[in-house]
């Protein structure tokens, strides 16, 4: 070719562009998918490495000086709370008065995950302003963690819990009205609703973003008077999935009268604590396998529980209410039968309350409160029980209706069913029935392949395939373990200069 010949674009070699094919699609789809799972490893990276940053950037910080500490609130084990104001406020600064917590060393998991509900669903929980770690005296300990909300407001749910004018005096705060309707059952139907559906709405927002209270109790739910709502505090104790934060569980951190029977929200078999980067790429499928959200839904189970029976409000009465449910195995309708003959007036008001249309509050109660983790119901799901439509299951249509059963239906624990199919394939292997005995599966995890039984082969290898990865992911996950890992996210907490 020589200098200044024309070339034609046509006659350019053909670029190779991308080609969409439909396995393409189907496997970016499915990445994206799993991505976007609960507990989100896109959304966690976008949050972590982005919005972390730029929050960071813009929101001012406070050293100890700023504040001037008030009266005492709070006192746990882990921290002292009081109510404090700024030393010399600011336009920018936040207004009205503060509450200042002084932490020990659960401070640090507190402040992260403060921050993190801050960016994912500021509503679900009091409002965060500022968490630091005070600066160390020589020879003067650990120094302590310094963590400021917003007041919200004078009353926790057990504070109003505790008068006898419950759920009257909640009334207002929340509706901003007296409803029109002579005092009963349900017009205090209607609060305990507003109530229930608030406490869901921010649990399924906590959950949504991948954190696990793990301390739900009236004692941690604060009404806020500026957004006329209930909202959780006490992070101390939670587990960001996401990450695998505060992922080991304390038994001390749990408060007895509220846990779920199991205690731990991974299943004993997961491996201890994953490394942050392990526990980010497999947040959905140990999401899965454990549903740790509903640890929460089970004390959320208990606060329903007492807002409808005044008469188990109390420590003493809850505390014998878990024995006797116990006693029951788990089963809510025969603590019901057992207690309901010989019931006294306020227990029996707290059945006709969750009797009332159809006993749909039952239904839900009961959905809260079940044994397994798996059969109870996620904060999403129960958010859409007709128990919060305002005209009740008479005032739902036909698709309303149709949803319903279909709700009904997913929520049964198909785990029996499948252990009943193994059971069966194992009994099946009877001399008269033919087929697979345990020892037989057993055998066939551990034999090759023999030639001629294409069935027995098939079987053999998926087996012998679920055991390899099972085993492949806990060694991984245990080796990536050994590396230190416990604290590598504390270095995001700031430290009083
Ligand atoms: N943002 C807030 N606005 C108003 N009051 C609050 C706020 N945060 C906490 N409190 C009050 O402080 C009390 C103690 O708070 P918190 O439960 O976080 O502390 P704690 O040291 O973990 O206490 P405990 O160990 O007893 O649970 C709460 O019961 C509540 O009355």
């Amino acid at each position: 070719m020589e200098c200044g010949d024309i070339i034609y674009r046509s006659t350019l070699p053909q670029q190779s562009g991308l080609t969409v094919t439909a396995p393409g699609v189907s496997l970016a789809l499915a990445a994206v998918s799993y991505l976007w799972a609960t507990p989100g490893v896109a959304p966690g990276f976008f949050d972590m490495f982005v919005l972390a940053f730029v929050e960071r950037r813009l929101r001012p910080s406070y050293r100890k000086e700023d504040f001037v500490l008030g009266k005492k609130i709070g006192e746990g084990a882990f921290g002292v709370v009081y109510k404090a104001s700024l030393a010399k406020p600011k336009p920018s600064n936040p207004k009205g008065d503060l509450v200042l917590k002084k932490a020990t060393e659960y401070g640090a998991v507190e402040i992260w995950m403060n921050e993190r509900v801050r960016r994912a669903c500021a509503s679900s929980c009091a409002d965060f302003v500022y968490g630091f770690r005070e600066s160390l005296l020589k020879g003067k300990g650990r120094g302590e963690y310094w963590l400021i909300w917003r007041f919200e407001g004078e009353d926790t749910l057990y504070d109003l819990m505790k008068s006898k004018e419950f759920p009257y005096n909640v009334e207002t705060k929340i509706l901003g009205e007296v409803q029109d309707l002579p005092k009963g059952l349900e017009r205090e139907n209607k609060i305990v609703q507003t109530i229930m559906k608030q406490l869901l709405f921010a649990l399924d927002s906590l959950h949504s973003t991948g954190i696990v209270h793990r301390d739900i109790k009236p004692q941690n739910i604060i009404f806020s008077e500026g957004s006329r709502t209930f909202k959780i505090i006490d992070l101390g104790a939670a587990a960001d999935l996401r990450v695998g934060i505060n992922y080991i569980p304390k038994e001390f951190l749990l408060d007895p009268r509220y846990t779920a029977p199991e205690q731990y929200i991974m299943s004993t078999q997961t491996p201890s604590a994953p490394s942050a980067p392990v526990a980010t790429a497999l947040s959905p499928v140990l999401w899965q396998m454990n549903l740790p959200d509903r640890f929460d839904i089970y004390s959320m189970g208990l606060i329903f529980l007492q807002m409808a029976f005044p008469s188990l409000r109390t420590d003493s009465s809850l505390i014998q209410f878990n024995r006797q449910l116990k006693r029951c195995e788990y089963d809510l309708d025969s603590w019901r039968k057992t207690v309901e003959p010989r019931a006294n007036a306020d227990l029996r008001k707290g059945f006709e309350l969750l009797d009332l249309d159809g006993g749909i509050g039952w239904e839900l109660l009961t959905l809260m409160i079940q044994y397994k983790a798996r059969q109870r119901t996620s904060a999403k799901a129960a958010l859409a029980h007709p128990y919060f439509n305002q005209e009740g299951l008479l005032g739902l249509s036909y698709m309303q209706n149709l949803r319903l059963q279909w709700f009904r239906a997913t929520q049964k624990d198909y785990s029996d069913a499948a252990m009943w199919v193994i059971g069966l394939m194992a009994r099946s292997g009877t001399e008269s029935v033919g087929g697979f005995t345990e020892a037989q599966l057993q055998e066939l995890r551990d034999i090759q392949p023999k030639k001629g039984s294409s069935q027995r082969n098939a079987l053999a290898s998926v087996l012998r395939l679920q055991r390899k990865v099972t085993r492949t992911l806990n060694e991984s996950m245990n080796e990536l373990n050994r590396q230190t890992k416990n604290i590598w996210w504390s270095r995001w907490i700031p430290k009083e200069e």
